[in-house]
């Protein structure tokens, strides 16, 4: 994790890595795959997903995903769930050197409720600050393919959630708004045109994450 302290590339922490991008554009179906490489590689892997990762925040997972709400009170609940997460799982994980893997974290607030929804980045950057100032993902994978190719996949698939339900103008705000804060990361948040076959797109991933690792 990058801590903004001096425990900055501290020996004794672990790694936090973060998988982002549209509903249906591939994450899950890669995240097992580098879970299982880091583990080859001798880590210790916590595999882990927002909103969710501990039992208090799957329990705000069913409501932020199922229940209508003011865009606020997501946004509010989205951040509430991630202070758990980090308290019960992420940080006691990083601290003793293990790498955390998370279907989503921050960067997904600021796509969904900043881009998608509309609330303003100072807003969202004050909660960021105020639940995890210290702490920011070092490497977020950013899964990035046209809206109608990752609907195509999902359609078929699921019941559809309150966001998978949105309309297609939301998907392409959220999408834009990941692209433009990859595009501010200062290379921490890579992106992956995932509109390619699943190897082809590991076999990227796999050139990321060893030059990651070295
Ligand atoms: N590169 C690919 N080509 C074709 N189909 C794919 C590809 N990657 C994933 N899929 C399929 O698309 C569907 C969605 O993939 P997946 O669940 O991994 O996406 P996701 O990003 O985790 O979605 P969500 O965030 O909505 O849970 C699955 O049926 C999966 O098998
Ligand atoms: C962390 C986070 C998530 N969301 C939304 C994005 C997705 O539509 C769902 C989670 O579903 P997934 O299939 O597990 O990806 O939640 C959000 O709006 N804001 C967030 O911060």
């Amino acid at each position: 994790m990058t801590f903004q302290s001096s425990s900055q590339g501290s020996a004794s922490h672990g790694k936090f890595i973060t998988f982002e991008g549209i509903d249906g554009a591939g994450k899950s179906t890669h995240i097992d795959w580098l879970c299982h490489w880091l583990r080859s590689q001798g880590k210790e892997v916590v595999s882990t997903r927002e909103p969710g990762g501990t039992p208090l925040g799957e329990k705000l997972r069913t409501l932020i995903l199922n229940e209508p709400m003011h865009l606020e009170t997501e946004a509010l609940l989205v951040f509430a769930a991630r202070r758990e997460h980090l308290a019960e799982v992420i940080e006691p994980a990083l601290a003793r050197g293990a790498w955390v893997v998370s279907d989503r974290f921050t960067d997904a607030t600021f796509a969904y409720q900043g881009g998608g929804r509309g609330i303003s980045r100072e807003k969202l950057q004050i909660l960021e600050t105020w639940t995890h100032g210290h702490l920011q993902p070092d490497l977020t994978l950013l899964f990035d393919l046209p809206l109608e190719v990752a609907r195509q996949r999902i359609i078929a698939e699921r019941n559809l959630d309150r966001f998978e339900r949105e309309q297609a103008e939301f998907h392409e705000r959220v999408r834009f708004a990941y692209l433009d804060r990859a595009a501010k990361s200062h290379g921490r948040i890579r992106t992956l045109q995932s509109d390619r076959t699943p190897e082809e797109i590991r076999q990227s991933l796999e050139e990321i994450i060893v030059t990651f690792c070295k």
